[in-house]
């Protein structure tokens, strides 16, 4: 691999219509990548893109880029989760351990785990968005994926344009792969016409 070999923990990987076109939807923001040549890359493979210029922050990188670098598709472990269905839990289950949360949430682009001094973990996302309706639209989307899962996130829409989701299991009062599976899903929703171009 080249010295600029970039490994992207993107969210999702796809191909829009153009075949020269290859969509990278990072952990906050998404950009578009003009690809030199476009093959069947299964997950977990290397895909080879040429930039027309810097991919910026989002990806974890801020030096412009020679004219080509690797990506590696994302492994097939974050589809795994999103392909799942929540169930309901056994009474008396148990909320999943610290490190058993750490290990699922490599499989939540862009996820992190908060631990409030007082309360069980919870998983938790940020975006910024283009404006307040945006956020509006942005819950909307997540409320289909929840209803559809009978499994709800707390959702925060604040400084009218930043929301905020927070998901954690009421039933065992902390984390449980319910949790990780509607994070999954919620990172599958296309954001790309909510999302503020600008960082901050
Ligand atoms: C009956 C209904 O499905 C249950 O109350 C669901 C609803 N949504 C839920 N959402 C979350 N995050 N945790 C739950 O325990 C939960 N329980």
């Amino acid at each position: 691999l080249s010295a600029f070999a970039r490994t992207y923990s993107a969210s999702s990987c796809y191909r829009s219509s153009s075949a020269s076109h290859v969509f990278l939807q990072g952990s906050k923001n998404s950009r578009i990548l003009r690809v030199s040549r476009v093959g069947r890359t299964p997950p977990g493979q290397t895909l080879v893109v040429r930039t027309s210029g810097n991919l910026g922050g989002d990806f974890g990188t801020r030096d412009t880029f020679p004219e080509e670098h690797n990506s590696t598709i994302p492994s097939s472990s974050q589809s795994r989760l999103a392909e799942k269905f929540c169930k309901p839990l056994p009474t008396g289950t148990h909320a999943l351990s610290e490190a058993e949360a750490e290990a699922l949430l490599a499989e939540v682009v862009g996820w992190r785990i908060s631990r409030a001094h007082d309360a069980g973990l919870k998983l938790q996302y940020d975006w910024n968005l283009k404006n307040f309706k945006a956020g509006l639209e942005l819950f909307s989307r997540i409320a289909a994926v929840a209803e559809a899962e009978k499994h709800h996130p707390d959702l925060h829409l604040e400084n009218y344009k930043k929301v905020r989701a927070e998901i954690w299991t009421h039933t065992v009062g902390g984390l449980s792969e319910n949790d990780f599976i509607l994070a999954a899903k919620i990172n599958q929703i296309d954001t790309r016409d909510l999302v503020s171009k600008k960082k901050s």
